[in-house]
């Protein structure tokens, strides 16, 4: 499925659909607007959807695993070989996002875009990794736009599917520097300002790794007006196929739950590159990761959950969805006054 021609596919959300869902929200017996975002995240999900029958039984986590090359310069706690084990126990329901995903109800695709050794997790891969972006681009822009088109193709087979709503999660080690590499020049903020330390880094490494990230983007020099350079010269194959899922739900109408730092940069890039995908993405939590409230800032989100988290692999993003549940409960099933009133008048 090729970039131009989903971006083509984008549309602003269904306005009529989302005026009968505020209609039946207002028609629930209790105060106007009293479940706040509950009641707005419902409202999104019609105007997304083109239907104020909201529906949430399927939903997927999409999670885009990749190495980094330039955790070779010292920038992690651990190594690059990480990556592959976190993603193959993916497979066997044996991480973290896996536990809270099964109580969430929620499905666990993980894809494999390009982790630097064969996996047993289903290979999309652009490549075996990318390159180190202190010396090198991370990637061609060919390449760049492959790591968004897995993206966008997960998205639609996931519909084929009859998922109603996604989330987004990743796993590599290193995507904290380059999604910080790409926060850095997309929110022309220093990589002192969006650069933290990621999965426990030490504060020596802290400095190293800020270091490397303004270095890699003083030889690039990736234009921030383009998404897809950014992504190419400091991102990473997880960071693109993400954008890649954002785009394709957008072009779907699909929601989108977005997780933490590194789903947050990815989204930065999608709406960069088709600003009307913003609508698509609903937030879940604001990231410990000291880039982590820019981002959502910048995307004018505001976070559901404030729980310090920062784990990663779409945490976050399925966090949200009991919540959503419950959201969605009331809004089916909840008496409108009309209802209660009849009652109220039934004769004893
Ligand atoms: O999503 C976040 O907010 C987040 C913040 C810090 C770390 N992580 C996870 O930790 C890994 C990246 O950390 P690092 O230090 O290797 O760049 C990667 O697998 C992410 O899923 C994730
Ligand atoms: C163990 C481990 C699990 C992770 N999950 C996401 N990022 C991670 C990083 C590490 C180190």
């Amino acid at each position: 499925m090729k970039l131009n021609e989903i971006i083509k596919k984008i549309e602003p959300l269904d306005e009529l659909a989302k005026q009968n869902c505020r209609k039946r929200w207002d028609s629930i017996a209790k105060p106007l607007y009293s479940l706040g975002k509950l009641e707005e995240v419902i409202v999104q999900i019609s105007g997304i959807t083109k239907s104020h029958k909201v529906k949430l039984d399927k939903r997927a986590l999409v999670i885009m695993c990749a190495d980094n090359g330039v955790v070779e310069e010292g920038v992690t706690q651990v190594g690059s070989e990480i990556t592959a084990i976190v993603s193959e126990n993916f497979m066997d329901m044996n991480s973290c996002v896996c536990v809270m995903a099964q109580q969430a109800a929620v499905d666990v695709y993980p894809i494999d875009i390009g982790i630097m050794r064969d996996t047993k997790v289903p290979n999309r891969k652009v490549a075996y990794g990318t390159k180190n972006i202190r010396y090198e681009p991370a990637m061609t822009r060919e390449q760049a736009v492959q790591a968004i088109e897995v993206g966008i193709e997960t998205v639609f087979e996931l519909k084929e599917k009859g998922y109603h709503i996604l989330a987004t999660g990743e796993m590599g080690i290193g995507n904290t520097t380059t999604s910080s590499a790409v926060s850095s020049v997309l929110l022309e903020l220093s990589p002192e300002v969006v650069t933290g330390k990621g999965a426990g880094l030490s504060d020596t490494g802290l400095e190293k790794k800020r270091k490397v990230i303004a270095e890699a983007i003083e030889l690039h020099k990736p234009d921030k007006n383009d998404p897809i350079d950014v992504l190419a010269k400091v991102g990473g194959f997880d960071i693109a196929g993400l954008a890649g899922v954002y785009l394709g739900a957008a072009a779907a109408k699909i929601p989108v739950v977005m997780d933490g730092f590194i789903s947050a940069a990815a989204a930065l890039a999608a709406v960069g590159i088709e600003p009307e995908v913003i609508h698509y993405i609903i937030p879940s939590h604001v990231s410990k990761e000291s880039g982590g409230k820019r981002l959502l800032d910048a995307l004018g989100k505001e976070p559901f959950l404030t729980c310090d988290m920062c784990l990663g692999e779409g945490t976050g993003a399925v966090a949200l969805f009991p919540l959503l549940d419950m959201a969605l409960e009331v809004y089916l099933k909840m008496s409108t006054f009309e209802e209660i009133e009849i009652e109220a008048y039934q004769p004893l």
